[in-house]
């Protein structure tokens, strides 16, 4: 026994010290020699000060980017997490374009790809390099202009479906002084994109509308609650860093995880096979099978002949981006909707003129007695309203619902610059470019561009959705996927889904204001970033997201 403490000892000694090394190595001397050192940026008061707040809090992000451009100029130096840990801020259209384009130098980093892994499965938002690139290309052919078209039906279907349930709530309740009902349009929004996210991803009848009783439903809805829930912050981290913990010691979060995931690989996992089984079926037969649904164009994608063997993708593979487009495209679109309906309500002469341009396309008939091809007609039309284009646009701009994003850099790399670049010591360098070193954080900040006002000029924090008619010279250079926007990234690593979120956030619109009107409760909502930017009462953030509106009856005439 005497013999065996010098050796634990000296064990426990030489564990210590490479750690302390490692950890004096990264905390105290690589950050010195961090080119990013040599950039302006603000202060740290402590040693584990940072300024991870001031960049995420929608409330207070706005002011933040602008004070730093103010005082830092356009790529700046944050600081994330410690003192290893200094951050880069791109504000420069050309420096962002750069990250964005080049995804196989800036990836997601490790940390937030595990993280999402560990929920939905390593689908296309979190996979990284081959395998990224494999899935992209298998599912790319479901989400095109003609795919997506025949999904256009079922999207009104289900608008339709919600703007019923509406009228039977306001039947049910007897609104005072005819000023409308109170209705969380967060909540019942998120049911119906819910629901149309089910029935074009995977066929899947969530029915979420009329209840929320559905075993893959609650499965999916509270393994996503999880995700953004605060919950124990630092265990989670924990079991980032050491995925070990998590099999051996599982906290009440991973057990929820692994219960939802044993539903959904159950019933969606029987899903997958049986639209194998009857594609094979149609194959053999020569008749074909019709669906269009995601699900089925991703299997059908996966087994063309002119894809070669190495880069299908795995049954498994295909249950993980079935889950992704669940996670990354029902809360995002029915955020975009909720606030889009919020800042309607807050400027209720928009709300009267959108609606007089949406009735200048209604059918005589009501949806639900429209053909397929009158529902199709109805949509080109809607396609092409400016007024309905430029709302979209403009609530888009304002409030995206990803906030930003986050890269890290794989290898050494120049990042060009298109403003003069402000350095620690003072100085103002009309260098072209900054250099960055391999293991950097880039911080992508969607909100930041679209907000800004040296871009889109002095009133660009106001909702208007008339600037689209006459933009500045600078949005030009903002890089975007959608109109000079962010909101849907840019690059290979952009939204796969935004053709798809357009459709459905114009037919709500449609439906929605073709029927009802909306108005601001007396509760104050404000913005939080909690995974995405989300809708919260004033005081009441433990209750969760929720956006309260008074909704009444369109009347012609009384609006
Ligand atoms: C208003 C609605 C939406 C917004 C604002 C939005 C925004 C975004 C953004 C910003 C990204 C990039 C994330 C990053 O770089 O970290 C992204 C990626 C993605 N989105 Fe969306 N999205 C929306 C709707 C949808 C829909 C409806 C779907 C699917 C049906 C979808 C599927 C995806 C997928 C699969 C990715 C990952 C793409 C990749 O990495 O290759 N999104 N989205």
């Amino acid at each position: 026994m005497p013999l065996l403490r010098p050796l634990v000892l000296s064990l426990i000694c030489s564990a210590f010290v490479p750690l302390l090394s490692f950890a004096v190595y990264h905390v105290l001397i690589a950050p010195r020699f961090n080119p990013l050192r040599k950039l302006a940026g603000p202060p740290v008061r402590t040693l584990f000060g940072n300024h991870m707040s001031s960049v995420l809090d929608p409330f207070r992000s706005p002011k933040t980017h602008a004070l730093y451009v103010d005082k830092y100029g356009r790529n700046v130096r944050i600081r994330g997490l410690g003192p290893w840990d200094d951050r880069l801020l791109p504000l420069d259209p050309v420096s962002v374009s750069h990250v964005l384009k080049n995804s196989t130098i800036y990836e997601k980093p490790w940390q937030s790809r595990r993280l999402i892994t560990s929920l939905i499965g390593c689908g296309m938002l979190a996979a990284e390099g081959y395998i990224h690139k494999r899935q992209r290309r298998v599912a790319t052919p479901a989400f095109s202009i003609q795919n997506l078209r025949a999904l256009v039906p079922l999207v009104f279907r289900k608008g339709n479906e919600l703007q019923e349930k509406w009228r039977e709530l306001l039947d049910g309740m007897s609104p005072a002084e005819d000023k409308g009902v109170e209705i969380d349009v967060c909540h019942w929004i998120s049911r119906a994109t819910f629901d149309v996210i089910g029935l074009a991803g995977f066929d899947y009848h969530f029915n979420a509308i009329q209840n929320e009783s559905d075993e893959l439903f609650a499965a999916y809805k509270e393994m996503f609650e999880i995700a953004v829930s605060q919950g124990d912050g630092l265990r989670t981290v924990l079991g980032i860093y050491f995925p070990l913990l998590n099999v051996l010691l599982p906290d009440q979060r991973v057990k929820t995880v692994k219960r939802c995931q044993t539903v959904i690989h159950r019933v969606a996992g029987k899903l997958i096979q049986s639209k194998k089984t009857r594609i094979m079926e149609g194959e053999k037969s020569g008749s074909g099978y019709a669906d269009k649904d995601l699900l089925t164009l991703l299997l059908k994608s996966n087994v063309a002949t002119d894809l070669p063997a190495d880069q299908r993708i795995s049954d498994e593979d295909i249950l993980h981006n079935i889950n992704t487009f669940m996670f990354a495209g029902s809360d995002t679109t029915s955020l975009a909707l909720t606030w889009t309906l919020l800042l309607l309500a807050r400027h209720p002469d928009m709300q009267t003129r959108l609606r007089a341009e949406l009735f200048s396309v209604a059918p005589p008939t009501p949806i639900s007695c429209l053909t397929a091809d009158e529902i199709g007609s109805l949509h080109v039309a809607l396609s092409n309203l400016p007024y309905l284009n430029n709302v979209t646009r403009e609530s888009l701009r304002l409030v995206p619902p990803v906030h930003s994003s986050l890269r890290v850099a794989t290898q050494d790399d120049e990042i060009p610059t298109s403003y003069p670049v402000h350095l620690n010591d003072g100085s103002v360098s009309d260098q072209r470019s900054i250099r960055i070193s391999k293991g950097t954080f880039v911080h992508v900040p969607v909100e930041a561009l679209n907000l800004d006002k040296g871009i889109w000029g002095e009133d660009a924090w106001e909702f208007d959705p008339d600037r689209w008619d006459n933009l500045p010279e600078a949005v030009e250079a903002v890089p975007g996927l959608y109109s000079n926007l962010l909101t849907f990234s840019a690059g290979p690593r952009s939204c796969i889904g935004m053709r798809f979120s357009m459709i459905e956030m114009k037919t709500f619109l449609y439906i929605l204001l073709t029927n009802f009107v909306f108005a601001e409760t007396d509760k104050k909502i404000y913005k939080a970033n909690v995974v995405l930017t989300r809708p919260y009462v004033s005081g009441q953030f433990k209750k969760g997201s929720q956006c309260p509106l008074l909704v009444k009856r369109y009347k012609a005439g009384v609006d």
